[in-house]
């Protein structure tokens, strides 16, 4: 199975930026010398590829997968990989469960410091899957501050917390939007992951703001591209690194 620390990206609703985050974050890690492996989860709605804008296919060497490496530390493994274009995944659940399993036993991945799984969003079959498979696994809870995104993400908790998955903690996303030093909108509402961290009893792991696209109009989602956001992911992976080391030691 998967040797190493694994993390779980999860929210309740879409959207709110579990991919960005776990894309950020295996960067993070990678830049501070960790071998991270991410496996995209999100069957139906894959983009770890587009994120990374990654579009060669995985190599196979005695029937199994060598995953996508990305850098030398980062290696990648997404639905994205195995289909020709932008197909969509037109399957029923078993089926995308099964392909969750081959990702985890079919492919090469070798010992990693960290797995990065991006779950698609809610309490569906894949996050029981994951729960049954991996018992191991930790969870980060994204979500945005606004209060819907907040309520739904508070049932993916609870359902970590009945299935004994430990919570590392909340990252609020897509916190604020702050043109310059002086200015600073609250574009989404105030208080979410606070409020969520608080309810789940676990700690608000980061404040992720809203970045405004470049200026070709382009989406600025990377670490790579904005120092605000290298800051931010930086604290936020160290504060996870104390964490998560300080479980291993208990
Ligand atoms: N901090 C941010 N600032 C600006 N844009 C962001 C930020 N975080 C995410 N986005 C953008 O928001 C959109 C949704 O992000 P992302 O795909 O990571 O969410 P998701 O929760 O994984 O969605 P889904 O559940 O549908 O897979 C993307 O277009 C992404 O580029």
């Amino acid at each position: 199975m998967l040797k190493g620390n694994i993390i779980a990206i999860t929210s309740g609703k879409g959207g709110v930026g579990k991919s960005t985050v776990a894309v950020n974050l295996a960067l993070t890690l990678s830049e501070l010398g960790k071998k991270v492996a991410i496996i995209d989860l999100d069957i139906y709605g894959y983009s770890i590829p587009k994120i990374l804008n990654i579009t060669s296919k995985p190599k196979t060497m005695n029937n199994k997968i060598i995953p996508i490496g990305y850098n030398e530390n980062i290696s990648v493994m997404s639905m994205g990989f195995l289909l020709k274009g932008n197909e969509p995944v037109v399957w029923r659940g078993p089926m995308a469960g099964k392909m969750v399993g081959h990702f985890f036993e079919e492919v090469i991945w070798g010992k990693q410091d960290y797995f990065i799984l991006d779950l698609p969003p809610g309490t569906g079959d894949m996050a029981l899957d994951l729960h049954q498979k991996l018992p191991e696994c930790q969870e980060i809870i994204v979500t945005t501050p606004h209060p819907n995104a907040v309520h739904v993400a508070e049932r993916t908790g609870q359902m970590a917390k009945q299935t004994n998955h430990k919570i590392i903690g909340v990252v609020e996303n897509m916190s604020y939007f702050k043109p310059n030093e002086m200015t600073r909108y609250n574009i989404f509402g105030q208080g979410g992951g606070e409020t969520l961290s608080k309810n789940l009893e676990t700690d608000l792991l980061a404040q992720i703001p809203l970045i405004a696209p470049n200026e070709n109009g382009n989406p600025v989602v990377l670490i790579h591209d904005d120092l605000t956001l290298k800051k931010e992911y930086l604290a936020f992976t160290h504060c996870l690194l104390e964490k998560v080391s300080s479980k291993i030691a208990k």
